[in-house]
């Protein structure tokens, strides 16, 4: 098991807990709602969480939904994943939106609504080319390789992708 990196976290409400992980192994630490905030069908919400951390350059922090919200709620993030950048100081918020077309979702204060996942992350030197050196799939995408049953439905609809 590798170390644990160390991340500078500022409590911007100290009534709050501090992101936790769950249990051991897991590999997003749960943030939690500053505010109250009621979610009608469609409606979304920047949701602050009452910290900021500092963390080290090379390092990213992913703002991912939790998939308990999502299938009881239908509350999911916008912006899934949230990119934290390393030099962010700010409060990390989260964008949520309540997916469900007819139930409002309630939150409150306190509430698990995301989990942010620190991850190494690489930066690129881009090297502008005038072509690209072959490879196997080339430009094939978007459902070339087939195979998917809604895929042969919407096919037969006359839905082209
Ligand atoms: O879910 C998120 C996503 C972003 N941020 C904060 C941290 C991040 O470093 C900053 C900017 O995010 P991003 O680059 O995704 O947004 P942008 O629309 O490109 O804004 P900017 O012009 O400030 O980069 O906002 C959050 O608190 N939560
Ligand atoms: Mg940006």
């Amino acid at each position: 098991m590798t170390e644990p990196v160390a991340v500078l976290l500022q409590q911007l409400d100290r009534d709050l807990p501090v992101p936790r992980y769950a249990h051991p192994g897991d590999a997003g630490a749960d943030l939690v709602a500053a505010q109250d905030v009621e979610l009608q069908p469609g409606e979304r919400a920047l949701v602050g969480t009452g910290v900021a951390v500092a963390l080290p350059y090379g390092y990213v922090g992913l703002v991912h939904p939790r998939s308990g919200l999502a299938a009881k709620l239908g509350v999911t993030v916008l912006n899934a994943p949230g990119t934290v950048d390393a030099g962010y100081r700010g409060e990390i918020k989260v964008n949520l939106v309540n997916l469900d077309p007819r139930h409002p979702a309630k939150i409150v204060r306190g509430d698990r609504i995301a989990q942010l996942v620190v991850q190494r992350v690489e930066r690129a030197n881009f090297h502008v080319v005038d072509a690209l050196p072959g490879s196997g799939r080339g430009a094939g995408g978007h459902g070339s390789t087939g195979g998917h049953a809604g895929l042969r439905d919407a096919a037969q609809e006359g839905f082209r992708l």
